[in-house]
């Protein structure tokens, strides 16, 4: 073991130090007079707490904070009413730096009150030398018989203590302005400082005589004694001009940490930049930043409102605060908080839920991809639009008030509609009720109008299609595969469900060519299109009428089709319309009947050109191929110009006498 040679105390010289906490303690220089302010309001306090132990049996009077500009002079001086100091004190208090009464004080008097003290660190105070080249500190203790007292420093080490004239109770701190720091002498500027750090601090603070403060932080309020009125009044007050939010949650909890807050969930505006945080800190009713980006879980980020917490460690790193345990800790208070709230109301009012779901959905979605305890807390509550109907002409589900139960259908079936009669599930519930007709597999839809054909098609066969169409499902789909491992999800356009293709007729061999239907359909179209990237599949597909299932779809297969998306999405581009797919020729179809004994009739010429029942035959192929293409916008530049030509020209050979 190594030997001790030495041990003792590390000394720190005061000339040395100061200035660096002069400068360097806080990068605004502005927020001197929250720091000032925040004595005083301590003070208050103090005298409070000191009043209900009946040390002090004195008046208390009606608290305040006076704040005073003297441009002449140019001084800027704050004066409460609080609690004093003795010279003993003053020299206690002020004289060391980085020692605040804090500690004693609620030590000493815990058992009577239940008073906040924001300061803490002793530091506070010596931020007035930011902006000014002389400080003043004229103070009367509450205690019988104090004398005032006056203390003044110009910047350096060395301080004056001398008596006071002052009378009453309390303290005033004069700052004599750095030349450079003159607009701390307008009234504009101090007014907007309260505005901004001591809106909401619980004693009035008055500027030229009249109050500039709100004093009321309603998130310290129980949230019994709030309306709804009063959360969106308070809402439109910290973000004006803003649409109104669709609900909120109130936090409010003292063990193990201290928080208290109201969190909104604004609509999203694609225009809002989600990463950059809106919520706004505060300690003990005192602003403290616009950002919480380090305190609250990156998926509450589009939320809004405040978080205050006297706990959150406020003079520390800010990277420092995610390694923290009890920030941690809040972070994961809020959070569950958050998916409670949404719990609730999906079970109180599940037509407001769905109202909501649009801003909601990306919100709960989102939260579930990046937040493990999120996603399993809020699981049974992310709900799908679906295609599930009300059967027959019935009406349908109308919303409901949350005393009734909006997610009965009228077929007594677990969806709900919103205002505009579109019915939503849970996931669950979808592969519950579909469990006898397609087990364990989910048809959806990111597009309801390029894949209106496809849609259609599934519902006249009862398959039920949910609709995943906001941009972030392009994450959630794979995120729902890994958590429905057994569950196979298909998009409406890729690879038809067997339900969906007639399998009554057969497909008699014709002994004339010795091929089947299907296989002739399948040449002709081979021919006639003349790409190999495109696979021609036929298949005859059920429909009421013939008439009503379409003559031929494209298929992307599910695969190919998401590994293109997401190269596209890789390299910041939008996905383009795969060459490679198939081409589902419906063989039921009259028009594809009428197509093959058209084509049955054609004869090569004698000059090796095709006739004009075969070249007619051609287009028409290439007609249902870009008809397929147009039911899906698959359609590129040249493939419209070749279409509209080909149109002209099929409609000149159809009026050719
Ligand atoms: N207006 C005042 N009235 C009475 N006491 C005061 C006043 N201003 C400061 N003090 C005393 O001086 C001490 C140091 O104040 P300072 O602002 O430096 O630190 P703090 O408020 O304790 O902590 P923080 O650095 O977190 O603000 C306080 O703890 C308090 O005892």
């Amino acid at each position: 073991m190594a030997t001790v040679l030495e041990q003792g105390n590390i000394s720190i010289h005061t000339e040395n130090i100061f200035p660096i906490i002069k400068k360097w303690l806080y990068s605004d220089h502005e927020i001197f007079l929250r720091e000032l302010i925040s004595n005083g309001v301590d003070a208050i306090s103090k005298l409070n707490m000191v009043s209900r132990s009946s040390e002090f049996t004195g008046e208390v009077g009606e608290p305040e904070i006076s704040i005073a500009i003297d441009k002449e002079a140019k001084t800027l001086s704050i004066t409460d009413n609080g609690i004093g100091m003795t010279a003993d004190e003053v020299k206690k208090y002020i004289n060391q730096v980085a020692f605040s009464s804090a500690e004693e004080f609620v030590t000493k008097f815990k058992d009577s009150s239940d008073e906040n003290i924001i300061g803490h660190f002793g530091l506070g105070f010596y931020s007035s030398f930011m902006v000014s080249d002389q400080v003043e500190i004229d103070t009367l203790s509450y205690q019988e018989g104090a004398t005032p007292v006056h203390w003044s420093c110009d910047g350096t080490t060395t301080f004056e203590l001398s008596d006071s004239e002052r009378t009453e109770r309390g303290t005033t701190i004069t700052l004599h302005l750095m030349e450079e720091e003159a607009e701390y002498l307008e009234t504009n500027r101090i007014q907007q400082l309260i505005k901004t750090y001591c809106d909401f601090m619980p004693v009035p603070i008055k500027l030229d005589g009249e109050e500039a403060n709100r004093k009321i932080a309603p998130w310290k309020q129980s949230p019994s004694s709030l309306t709804d009125e009063d959360y969106l009044e308070l809402y439109r007050y910290l973000y004006p001009f803003q649409e109104d939010p669709l609900l909120w949650v109130h936090l409010n909890t003292d063990y193990p940490f201290v928080v208290n807050g109201i969190l909104y969930f604004p609509k999203l505006k694609p225009d809002v930049d989600v990463t950059k945080g809106q919520i706004k800190l505060f300690c003990n009713q005192v602003f403290v930043s616009d950002n919480c980006e380090e305190i609250i879980p990156q998926f509450l980020l589009p939320l809004r409102g405040v978080v205050d917490s006297s706990d959150i460690p406020l003079n520390v790193s800010r990277s420092f605060l995610q390694n923290d345990r009890t920030v941690r800790r809040i972070a994961d208070y809020i959070a569950k908080k958050v998916g409670d709230r949404l719990k609730e109301l999906y079970r109180s009012d599940k037509a407001k839920y769905i109202e909501c779901w649009q801003d909601l959905g990306t919100f709960v979605k989102f939260g579930s991809l990046n937040n493990d305890k999120f996603k399993q807390q809020i699981a049974d509550f992310i709900i799908f639009r679906t295609t599930n109907q009300v059967s027959g002409d019935e009406p349908k589900v109308e919303v409901q008030a949350a005393e009734d139960d909006a997610w009965q259908s009228a077929e007594g079936e677990n969806a709900a509609a919103d205002a505009k009669g579109n019915l939503y599930t849970t996931l669950k519930e979808y592969l519950e009720r579909n469990q006898e007709k397609h087990e364990n597999r989910v048809f959806y839809a990111t597009d309801e109008v390029s894949q209106a054909t496809y849609i259609d098609l599934h519902k006249r066969q009862g398959l039920e299609v949910l609709f995943l169409d906001s941009f972030i499902d392009t994450h959630f789909v794979p995120f729902l595969e890994r958590e429905y491992s057994d569950v196979k999800f298909s998009r409406v356009d890729s690879d038809l469900d067997n339900t969906l293709i007639d399998e009554s007729g057969g497909d008699i061999v014709d002994p004339a060519t010795n091929q089947t239907k299907g296989e002739r359909v399948k040449e002709l179209f081979e021919k006639a299109l003349a790409k190999p990237k495109v696979t021609i599949r036929t298949d005859a597909l059920k429909a009421d009428d013939a008439q009503t299932a379409p003559p031929a779809i494209v298929l992307l297969p599910e695969e190919m089709r998401r590994m293109q998306e997401m190269m596209a999405m890789m390299q910041q581009q939008t996905a383009q319309f795969p060459e490679e797919h198939t081409l589902l020729v419906n063989t039921a179809h009259p028009l594809i009947q009428n197509l093959l004994d058209m084509s049955q009739g054609t004869i090569v010429q004698a000059d090796g050109t095709a006739s004009p029942t075969t070249a007619m035959a051609n287009m028409i192929c290439q007609h249902v191929y870009d008809l397929a293409l147009m039911a899906q916008k698959g359609f590129d530049a040249d493939g419209m110009k070749s279409f509209v030509e080909r149109s002209n020209s099929l409609l000149t050979g159809l009026t050719k006498a």
